[in-house]
């Protein structure tokens, strides 16, 4: 078994700690530790994305010339795409040390400022969801941002005073799946902007491939492009894949993940031919059985799926709407005829005149 110890995130150089990832939408403890082990550390071991890996390239190189710390960073894009990993790697490549804490966590313009003033010169503060933090903490973190100053407020009433508070020059990596949130002035803060978008499944093949001899299994690259065709364009989710075929293998199979250990692991997990999952299906059921296809506004869908608006919003619409199941329009979701015929059934004809025409048997023509 080829196991490249030098590409072992575990023997890193403690330039990032695990331990210290604030948020996780998907995972339990373990499957944290275990994602920690699986990301690239560099930026040239970083599959995908390759608009977003030349154009950060480009900036941390220039800033590393010139000795200085490059522009502030925003992050954008769905759950499970690499935004922590790039936060990481940002810190990485410009052999600094990192902060991380999160939007939720810092709730008080006080949260803020102790952070502020404990970093050293260089050092990078990731901020992970980014558009839920408290207005006054933002409001703070423009000051911070554009003067490296904060003002420490004194006393209470009409005694208290503002006490300008230098700080030495850092990069805040911010992180979000919601960039539309942000206001505008903190996002105007942000020198470069990449936006994550979904993989193609080559570069899946290429991060599942290396996943593997990381964690040590053998795999067929058949096996491999299949996990990747219903990863749904998401490394997270293509690595957790690939986790329960090896599981399956271990337990049923032959210990190698071959095409079979794929294909029934897959489905003995409820992920379809399309890279649907259960939350994805839930959706579209509801959508087409209980609401007629729509439109439904997002939070009455989330109700009747029992998930969080945001969930709904962030995880499963996106994938649906790229691969053309869903369709937003401003008077709520609607469900495409693909939608209709992903569950099997026969999309009403008339009421939804006016749809884009998707790629499909004739049932779906309407008009
Ligand atoms: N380009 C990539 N190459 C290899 N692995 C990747 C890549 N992008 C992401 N991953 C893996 O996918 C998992 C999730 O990535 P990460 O935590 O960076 O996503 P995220 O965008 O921060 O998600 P969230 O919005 O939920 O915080 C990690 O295990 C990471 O190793
Ligand atoms: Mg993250």
């Amino acid at each position: 078994m080829r196991v490249a110890d030098d590409e072992d995130p575990r023997a890193g150089d403690g330039s990032y700690d695990a331990t210290a990832r604030i948020v996780d939408a998907g995972g339990t403890d373990d499957d944290t530790t275990v994602e920690a082990a699986l990301r690239p550390r560099r930026l040239d071991e970083f599959p995908g994305q390759p608009k977003v890996r030349d154009q950060l390239g480009l900036v941390l190189e220039a800033a590393r010339r010139r000795g200085a710390a490059p522009d502030h960073v925003l992050l954008s894009g769905p759950p499970g795409l690499g935004k922590t990993t790039l936060a990481m790697i940002v810190a990485a490549e410009l052999e600094q040390p990192i902060r991380v804490t999160s939007g939720p966590a810092i709730q008080h313009a006080g949260d803020l400022a102790s952070v502020l003033s404990s970093l050293s010169e260089g050092e990078v503060l990731f901020l992970d969801e980014i558009h839920r933090m408290s207005r006054p903490a933002e409001e703070m973190l423009y000051l911070a941002m554009e003067d490296f100053r904060v003002d420490v407020v004194v006393g209470k009433g009409p005694g208290a005073t503002a006490i300008p508070l230098e700080l030495p020059p850092f990069t805040v990596v911010g992180a979000t799946t919601r960039a539309g949130l942000l206001p505008a002035p903190l996002r105007d803060r942000f020198g470069f902007t990449g936006h994550l978008d979904f993989y193609e499944v080559a570069d899946l093949e290429r991060i599942l491939a290396r996943s593997a001899r990381l964690l040590g299994v053998t795999a067929d690259d058949d096996a491999l492009a299949e996990i990747a065709l219903r990863s749904r364009g998401t490394p997270r989710i293509a690595n957790r894949l690939l986790r329960r075929v090896r599981d399956w293998a271990q337990v049923h199979g032959t210990g190698q993940v071959d095409v079979n250990a794929a294909q029934a692991a897959l489905a003995l997990f409820d992920v379809d031919e399309a890279g649907l999952d259960r939350l994805d299906r839930a959706v579209l059921d509801a959508l087409c059985r209980r609401f007629g296809g729509g439109p439904v506004g997002l939070s009455t869908l989330a109700v009747a799926v029992g998930e969080e608006t945001d969930t709904v919003e962030t995880v499963a619409e996106p994938y649906l709407v790229r691969q053309g199941y869903i369709v937003r329009s401003p008077r709520g979701r609607i469900a495409t005829p693909a939608a209709w015929q992903h569950l099997g059934l026969t999309p009403p004809a008339g009421e939804q005149v006016g749809l884009p025409f998707v790629d499909g048997p004739d049932t779906g023509r309407l008009g």
